[in-house]
């Protein structure tokens, strides 16, 4: 079946190659930005970029240069791949570009909200965005996660029980880190039962964008479970043992005033819990998969964990200390580690479309003219991948952005063109659990556990490989299966 998947993959490269080669005799290069061939009134071009978004752009970028025209049947973009162009389109007011249809794309495609689509976004963005503002800056990340440590390393204990059996990577760097930090936003009557729905839905995101569903009805059922939990838990209206300044007695607030009881609260809750944890999971595999491939790398990181958890007295304390203790020069590989894995695992972002004419500034003096209705779009991969910034642009480098001094409640690629975590007005505001998250993840893995593959992956470790269909992030269908062995002074687990 795979060297099926494989050999068709193939045909369709090749054969897209061959298009590619054919329009070039079409394009003309005298407009900017250029706009990329098409024969059939874009729904050419829709077709591979649906089946291939990334080997699509790169092949439009090689003919078109970095700022380019695209059709993708009636949608119109302009594609921007240089940094200076993605932060202009960050900067830009959203009276001319705005962020609604991206929402609207993410509502249906996750949630299914199909009707009272303007309320929902009226509610994300006037109650929800300025609550994970508040509760995950980094002023208050640490008051919101102040469980949050000790229910992942108990989560982690849980699921690695049984020292006999292999176990997923993808299912030991997310299933914990799902469940805690859903405690921490949610509260303890937060249904922990959840994860597996979770990632059946979340793996039918890139083909629900592509309208390409082939096997939809396990994701449909998996979603109709998620939003009939959600709605018993927003029945149930109890957060318990939550201070009124927590996030999850916040969220409980803004689920009541908006009288979200029914099916459109659990959908909210829903969109909520995506945006949470979408992004933080591929990163979280991926930051391990990367390590595990880097057996210099992963030794290096171990060491200043180790050295951390000594300085701290025990991990417990070094849990204790929240999201400031870990802040520090002792955690600089770390962080560059997982600021690593942002740069090679986001591809797209910056989706806008422009509510008038306009033109649009970039640094060096240079205009874009948009059009009414049209869409924008950041390759941040193309970025990303430069290798006259960044060297040998493909590796997976832990030390990349360890080399400058640590600023605290700084990001670590401060001064690169790294647009990972978006930019401007709209930047991640969740950026900073995401980063502890994914830290406090790693820390308890790497001082525990030696990994050893299984079985399962007889040819040793292995990348997982980028399903074609990935956009915004890498996906992945395929899982790394480990077996872990307590390390010498954690025998007691
Ligand atoms: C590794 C993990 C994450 C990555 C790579 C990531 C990436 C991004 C990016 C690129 C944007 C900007 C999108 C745009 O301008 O078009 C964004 C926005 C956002 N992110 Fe994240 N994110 C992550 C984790 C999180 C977490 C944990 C939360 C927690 C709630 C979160 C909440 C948000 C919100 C609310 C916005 C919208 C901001 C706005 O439009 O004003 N993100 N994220």
């Amino acid at each position: 079946m795979s060297s099926f998947i494989l050999v068709g993959a193939y045909i369709l490269r090749k054969l897209a190659d061959i298009i590619a080669h054919i329009y070039s005799y079409f394009f003309d290069a005298s407009s900017f930005p250029p706009q990329v061939p098409s024969l059939l009134a874009g729904y050419d071009n829709g077709l591979l970029c649906a089946l291939n978004p990334c080997a699509f752009l790169s092949r439009c970028r090689q003919q078109c240069g970095p700022i380019y025209r695209v059709s993708l049947g009636s949608m119109r973009l302009v594609i921007v791949s240089s940094g200076d162009a993605i932060s202009s389109v960050f900067l830009a007011s959203s009276q001319l570009l705005c962020l609604d249809p991206l929402h609207r794309e993410v509502l249906y495609i996750v949630a299914g909200v199909k009707t009272n689509y303007a309320y929902l976004h009226e509610v994300m963005i006037r109650d929800l965005y300025p609550l994970i503002d508040r509760c995950l800056s980094p002023r208050s990340l640490g008051q919101t996660t102040q469980t949050f440590g000790p229910m992942l390393l108990s989560g982690i204990k849980n699921l690695t029980r049984d020292h006999s059996k292999s176990i997923s990577l993808m299912q030991l760097t997310n299933e914990p880190l799902y469940t805690a930090t859903n405690l921490v936003m949610f509260g303890s009557t937060f249904p922990t039962d959840t994860y597996k729905d979770f990632q059946t839905l979340n793996k039918s995101v890139p083909y629900r964008i592509g309208r390409t569903l082939l096997h939809y009805w396990p994701s449909y059922a998996a979603r109709m479970r998620l939003l009939r939990s959600f709605m018993d838990y927003l029945q149930r209206g109890e957060v318990n043992d939550c201070d009124d300044k927590s996030a999850c007695a916040r969220s409980m607030h803004i689920f009541k005033d908006n009288n979200f009881q029914s099916l459109e609260g659990a959908q909210f809750v829903l969109i909520f819990l995506w945006t949470i944890h979408s992004n933080t999971m591929v990163n979280s595999f991926f930051s391990l998969s990367f390590l595990l491939g880097d057996p210099i790398g992963f030794a290096r990181v171990r060491t200043e964990i180790d050295s951390a958890v000594q300085n701290f007295g025990s991990l417990e304390a070094l849990l204790q200390a929240g999201p400031d203790g870990l802040d520090d020069p002792s955690f600089k590989l770390l962080t560059s580690a997982i600021m690593e894995t942002m740069r090679l695992t986001v591809l797209q972002t910056a989706m806008r479309q422009a509510n008038c004419d306009f033109d649009l500034k970039l640094k060096d003096g240079k205009m874009i003219s948009i059009k009414k209705g049209e869409h924008v779009l950041g390759d941040v991969h193309a970025v990303h991948m430069d290798g006259t910034v960044f060297s040998d642009p493909e590796t997976f480098v832990v030390d990349r952005f360890a080399q400058q001094p640590y600023r605290r409640k700084h990001l670590q690629t401060d001064g690169y063109p790294f647009h990972a975590l978006g930019g401007g007005r709209h930047a991640c505001k969740g950026r900073w659990l995401a980063v502890y998250g994914i830290k406090v993840v790693l820390i308890i893995l790497l001082h525990l556990f030696d990994f050893n593959p299984a079985e399962e992956n007889s040819a040793g470790w292995c990348l997982p490989r980028v399903h074609p269909r990935s956009v915004a992030v890498i996906h992945t269908e395929d899982d790394i299966f480990v077996r872990l062995s307590p390390r010498q002074a954690e025998k007691g687990l």
